[in-house]
């Protein structure tokens, strides 16, 4: 049953890619039976369409459950189900429309929503663009005002299905206070930065920060106090990082961050940079406010949690060694004497 678990998972982690392969799916076992009844009937022309309308919903959602390229999926399922949905009013004529709520609402599940506007739109014009037309004035009122509302409510459901969505992305990976990546987003990003450099031999650099004596300012200045210098710590961090490094908050006042591809020069270059900037930088309501870092090289027996540990450590020894300072875990550097930035 591990394998149906991980189906579900992968749906649930990809709104888009669970629409396309629901959408597979029900078209399968929905559409298939009417090509069989259009091929016993004769009519051939309806009965490939739909044939084709099978295949092209059911290759997109293999092809995005291969390659997770699930917007791509999307655009193709929108684009060739509206041209196949157009095939089907030439082929059967009026009774061929009977498909497009179906299709109207489809596009918004699956696809970017300016373009299942644009297809809806093409489907709205499409019967009067068929020799047959529509046989009065008033149908043709009731097609395109009934259609305009199904389009209206599947822009309006998809826009509110995308913000919720992201509202809940945010919460879920960013830190309520300090908007930097949370702890769950280190945690998974961490283990995958050590197979990866693992893999192509590449140094890389953990560095762990926690603010010095922070209780202080909670105890003499309250809690709102002490959020706006965190606030103000993860500014400064955040400036003074380079694109590719990894900040995250993973717990109170402590702080991480992963430095991809760099070496152990790079390393005290740029924990060197940070410290000074804290101590220009950061003040609380009585004046400045320091902090500590720990840090460690990666090593090839390292798994995410011994070099977390190794780091976590570093940070240890430089605040047994006198606070505000670097330790970087490893050369013996962590004594009191020779602890980096000690002043
Ligand atoms: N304002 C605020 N305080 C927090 C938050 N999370 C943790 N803290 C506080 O951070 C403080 C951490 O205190 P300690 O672990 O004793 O560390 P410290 O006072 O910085 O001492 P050292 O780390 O040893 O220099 C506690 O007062 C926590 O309440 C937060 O989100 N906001």
């Amino acid at each position: 049953m591990g394998w149906l678990r991980n189906i579900f998972e992968k749906l649930r982690a990809d709104i888009r890619l669970a629409m396309i392969c629901l959408l597979g799916t029900l078209a399968t076992v929905t559409i298939l039976p009417f090509a069989v009844l259009r091929a016993v009937n004769g009519q051939w022309l309806a009965a490939v369409i739909d044939v084709l309308v099978v295949a092209v919903i059911a290759g997109s959602a293999l092809f995005a459950w291969h390659s997770g390229r699930t917007r791509l999926a999307g655009s193709i399922v929108v684009t060739l189900v509206t041209i196949g949905c157009v095939g089907i009013q030439v082929a059967l004529g009026l009774e061929g429309l009977l498909w497009v709520y179906t299709v109207m609402i489809a596009n918004f599940m699956i696809g970017p929503r300016l373009l299942a506007v644009a297809a809806n739109l093409a489907l709205m014009a499409s019967p009067f663009l068929l020799p047959a037309g529509f046989p009065a004035p008033d149908a043709q009122a009731t097609f395109l005002a009934t259609a305009a509302l199904v389009t209206l409510y599947g822009f309006i459901f998809s826009w509110l299905v995308a913000f919720h969505h992201s509202q809940m992305e945010a919460l879920a990976t960013r830190d309520a206070l300090t908007g930097t990546a949370n702890r769950r987003v280190m945690e998974a990003e961490v283990p995958d930065a050590v197979a990866s450099h693992h893999a192509r031999g590449l140094p890389a650099a953990l560095a762990v920060l926690d603010l010095d004596h922070f209780k202080l300012v909670n105890d003499e200045h309250g809690h709102d106090a002490g959020d706006r210098v965190l606030v103000a710590f993860a500014e400064i961090l955040r400036r003074n990082l380079r694109k590719s490094d990894r900040l995250y908050r993973f717990g109170g006042e402590e702080f991480a961050v992963l430095f991809p591809a760099t070496d152990r020069d790079g390393l005290e270059a740029a924990l060197g940079k940070l410290l000074e900037r804290i101590r220009e930088e950061l003040r609380g309501p009585s004046g400045p406010v320091r902090a500590s870092i720990g840090a460690a090289m990666l090593n090839p027996d390292d798994d995410w949690s011994s070099w977390m540990m190794r780091a976590d450590g570093a940070l240890y020894q430089a605040k047994r060694n006198g606070r505000d300072r670097i330790c970087i875990e490893g050369d013996g550097r962590c004594s009191p004497e020779r602890c980096a930035g000690a002043r």
